[in-house]
Order: structure tokens, then C-alpha cells, then sequence
């Protein structure tokens, strides 16, 4: 069993008891930017910011960290938007996380989880996620579809995120608009950015917002993508362990207006 299996099984176990209640977080009334419009706009790369107390393949990242404290940081050093991992069996996040985070930022929000049911999302969106997360390699093509479609018609913007060409296909067949190639293999846990460079060469020229996700600890990391079309990277551990989230943050947002006739 892989680690993404492993986490699904988790999931699959959880759904129960979501199902049998109702989402029950204050209501948090903001009009948020779209991430897909500050991407597709920018003239520096963008940053989605996570927050992220431990994963599977570190353990304990930073479990001391507050998250409004963290989320604030990220909000004044400029990041595009802020992802919070809700998954508590191996991330140690939760949906109080993320409710407690988009109270006190203004930019959007990402809810960042394993969603394989239609009531995950409404508990993001109650919880005040202003975009979900939806990872082909989790789902089938019929579940993909299904959720990004539920997603939208909630008024959320979706992550789309991919590893691999044949995935980069799946989540273009279903119109999504903003694709994240992870360059963590969840089932290896290995991480290479020129899996940015190999999937970037097979995205059609079109308007789609390109984001490269995990691994990036530096402006020279950053380039790496930006040259490859990235307009933004979620960056999660790098932040989490920096010391300095306005230095670090801010090093990532290198320029990347194209040139005439350069595809990005
Ligand atoms: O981070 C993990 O170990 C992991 C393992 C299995 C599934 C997902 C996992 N991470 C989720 C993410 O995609 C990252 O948190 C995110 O891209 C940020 O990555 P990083 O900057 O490398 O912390």
C-alpha cells in the first residue's frame, strides 16, 4: 500500500462521521480575490504559502507554530494565497485550522486535504475556503469530474494537481483552469523540480494557470520553475522552518514577465 493509499483509506474511515453531522463554524463573510486571476496576471511569480505542522515524509515540521500567527506573516510578506492542510491523521491540521486562518486573512484560501466525497467540500467552504485541492492520481475520472464540478457550482476556485502527463491529461479533460504538478512522488515521496520542466512542456498553449508544487527552498529553486512557466509555487516545510517567513517569502517572488511570443 502506498502512502496515498494508505491516506485515502484514512479519509474513506473519516467519512462517516462527517456525513452524520453538519459543519458548524461562525460564518466568515469576505469577498476574496481569485488565485487564478492573480496568477494569470502576475508579473512575479506567486507564492501559496502553506500551513504545515508535519507530513509523512518528514514527521514533525513545526508543531509549535500558530497558525493565525503564521498565516498573518505570509498575508504581510505578500503571498498569493495560503494553504492549510486539514488532514489530521498525518498532517496534524484541521478544519479549525483553516477556519481559524481565513478569519484573519483577506487573500484566498486554500483548503489543502485528500477530498474524495462532496461533504469535504462543503466543510472547507463552511470552514471558509475560497479553493479546494483535488488530486487526480486520489480519484477517479468520474470522482474528479464529479467534485470539480460540485466545487465550482460552490463558487470555489480548484487546485487541480498532477504528477504525471497522463494525469496532466485527466485534469485537462475536465476544463480545470488552475493545474499544480507536484514534484513530490506521494507514493515515493521523492521530489524533483524538473518534473515541473517535463510536464510544462505538454500543457497546451492556452490560459491555464501553472503552479508548481513542493521542493522549493530558494530563489535558485524558484527560477528553476519560473524558466520551466510556473507562475506561482506552494511552498509549505522551506516557510514553516525559516526563522524568517518576510526574508524567505519575499526571495521566492522572482520576476517572470515573458518575453513576445514566449509561451509560459
Ligand atoms: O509532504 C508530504 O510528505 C506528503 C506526503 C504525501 C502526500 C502529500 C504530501 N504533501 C502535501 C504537499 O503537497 C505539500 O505539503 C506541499 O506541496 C508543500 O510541499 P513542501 O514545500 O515540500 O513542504
Amino acid at each position: 500500500m502506498t502512502i496515498l493509499d494508505r491516506i485515502i483509506a484514512q479519509k474513506e474511515l473519516e467519512l462517516p462521521a462527517l456525513l452524520a453531522s453538519a459543519p458548524n463554524f461562525p460564518t466568515i463573510d469576505k469577498v476574496r480575490p481569485s488565485l487564478y486571476e492573480t496568477l494569470i496576471t502576475a508579473s512575479t511569480l506567486q507564492v501559496i504559502s502553506e500551513m504545515k505542522r508535519a507530513s509523512p515524509s518528514k514527521g514533525d515540521i513545526a508543531t509549535h507554530i500558530d497558525p493565525v500567527e503564521q498565516a498573518r506573516q505570509y498575508e504581510e510578506a505578500g503571498a498569493a494565497c495560503i494553504s492549510v492542510l486539514t488532514e489530521q491523521a498525518f498532517f496534524k491540521g484541521s478544519f479549525e485550522d483553516l477556519h481559524a486562518v481565513a478569519n484573519a486573512v483577506n487573500i484566498p484560501v486554500l483548503c489543502k486535504d485528500f477530498m474524495i466525497h462532496e461533504v469535504q467540500i462543503d466543510y472547507a467552504k463552511a470552514a471558509g475556503a475560497s479553493i479546494i485541492l483535488l488530486i487526480v492520481a486520489a480519484l477517479t475520472d468520474e470522482q474528479l469530474k464529479a467534485l470539480y464540478t460540485y466545487a465550482t457550482e460552490k463558487q470555489l476556485e480548484v487546485l487541480v494537481e498532477v504528477h504525471d502527463t497522463e494525469e496532466l491529461q485527466r485534469a485537462l479533460n475536465i476544463g480545470a483552469k488552475i493545474i499544480g504538478v507536484n514534484n513530490r512522488n506521494l507514493k515515493t515521496f521523492e521530489v524533483s523540480l524538473t518534473t515541473t520542466a517535463e510536464i510544462a512542456q505538454h500543457l497546451p498553449p492556452s490560459s491555464i494557470a501553472f503552479i508548481s508544487e513542493s521542493g522549493i527552498w530558494n530563489a535558485e529553486d524558484a527560477q528553476f520553475v519560473a524558466n520551466a512557466g510556473a507562475k506561482g509555487v506552494l511552498v509549505g516545510e522551506s516557510l514553516m522552518v525559516s526563522g524568517n517567513v518576510m526574508n524567505s517569502l519575499k526571495a521566492l517572488q522572482i520576476d517572470i514577465i515573458a518575453k513576445v511570443g514566449e509561451k509560459r
